[in-house]
């Protein structure tokens, strides 16, 4: 596939838009990236990505906006806001979109899909990126990028006529990735890998904002160590009443890759230390919704969501 004969845009240019848009674009995809509240430092200097797997990365100039209307109609559209944005950025994905493009949402979380389809034109495909990589915002326009940096896609709703079709645009996206040089492939259920991806963000997630730990903290106290294998084994047990019977060593796994990390705080945690929202509804809210539906109740993610919601709320009026 010829880089510049798709046009990418990135709505919400964080710490993931930042990274996967800046790799597209260095591979020669035409990428353009709506920005908030670091348009002036990315229109100005560019974006800078400091790798420890891929070296100190740049982009510059960059097709910068803080408009919408300003950009150009994307066949591709990143959404790299954070989950409790969707509602009010539909109408600038739709702004932003060429005629039948991909909307695809590169978010944690569970329903995410679900909530936002009905705000966006039939016309559009949604798809569902869930990203295997850890990324922060260190400065305006700077990402630093500690580890790994998959992204698996699966087709979620909009004019594809079948199952097929869907799966067949899963796996043009997945290509734009991999001529970017990223590990990248279509997922044949995307709410199964949301679930699965789950039993990590759950646990990991609420609990570095909890015990103000990153995951080497976390993983190194017996009690802390307890409480995240019990919540796998739970979000486990939402996911198979939900009809997902994930493989039963997955939380093993899942730990035993946590212990060869090295520390890292994850996403919730850099958005409570910025006192931004936090993605309760889509990591804990959702899920638990869902497993209500189908009969299976989890206490301790229903305990951990509630500590967490009376620190979120305590953390915004600060
Ligand atoms: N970081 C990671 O390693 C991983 C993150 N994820 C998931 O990826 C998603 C994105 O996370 P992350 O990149 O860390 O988040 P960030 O907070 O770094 O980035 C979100 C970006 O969206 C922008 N934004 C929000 N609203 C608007 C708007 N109205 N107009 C323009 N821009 C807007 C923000 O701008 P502003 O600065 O103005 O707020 C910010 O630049 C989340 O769902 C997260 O759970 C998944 C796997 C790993
Ligand atoms: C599992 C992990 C660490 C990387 O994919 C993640 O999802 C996150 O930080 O949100």
């Amino acid at each position: 596939m010829s880089g510049c004969a798709v046009r990418i845009g990135v709505i919400g240019t964080g710490a993931i838009g930042g990274f996967y848009g800046l790799m597209l674009a260095r591979a020669g995809f035409d990428v353009h990236f709506l920005l908030r509240s670091e348009y002036a430092a990315v229109a100005e200097r560019g974006l800078r990505l400091n790798s420890q797997v891929h070296g100190a990365l740049s982009l510059a100039p960059v097709q910068a906006y803080r408009d919408v209307a300003e950009m150009p109609p994307c066949d591709w559209l990143l959404v790299g806001a954070k989950t409790t944005s969707n509602a009010e950025l539909a109408p600038l994905i739709a702004r932003a979109a060429a005629p039948g493009a991909k909307v695809l949402l590169l978010q944690n979380g569970l329903a995410v899909e679900e909530q936002l389809r009905p705000l966006l034109p039939d016309s559009l495909h949604l798809l569902g990126g869930l990203c295997y990589i850890c990324v922060h915002r260190s400065a305006p326009g700077v990402i630093e990028h500690q580890a790994m940096g998959m992204l698996n896609l699966g087709y979620h709703s909009g004019p594809a006529p079948d199952a097929a079709a869907g799966r067949a645009l899963a796996d043009e996206g997945a290509a734009l990735f991999r001529d970017a040089g990223l590990d990248s492939n279509a997922m044949p259920d995307l709410e199964h890998a949301r679930w699965q991806k789950l039993v990590w963000n759950i646990p990991y997630n609420g609990l570095s904002v909890l015990l103000d730990s990153g995951t080497r903290g976390l993983m190194d106290n017996p009690a802390s160590r307890a409480l995240i294998a019990e919540l796998m084994d739970e979000v486990m047990l939402g996911a198979a009443a939900c009809g997902h019977v994930l493989p039963a060593g997955y939380p093993a796994a899942m730990l035993e890759a946590t212990d060869r990390m090295a520390d890292y705080l994850p996403s919730m945690y850099h958005d409570f230390a910025q006192h931004r929202p936090l993605e309760l509804q889509a990591i804990y809210a959702a899920p638990l919704e869902a497993a209500a539906r189908a009969g299976a109740r989890l206490p301790r993610i229903e305990m951990l969501q509630r500590a967490l919601s009376f620190i979120d709320a305590r953390n915004q009026a600060r």
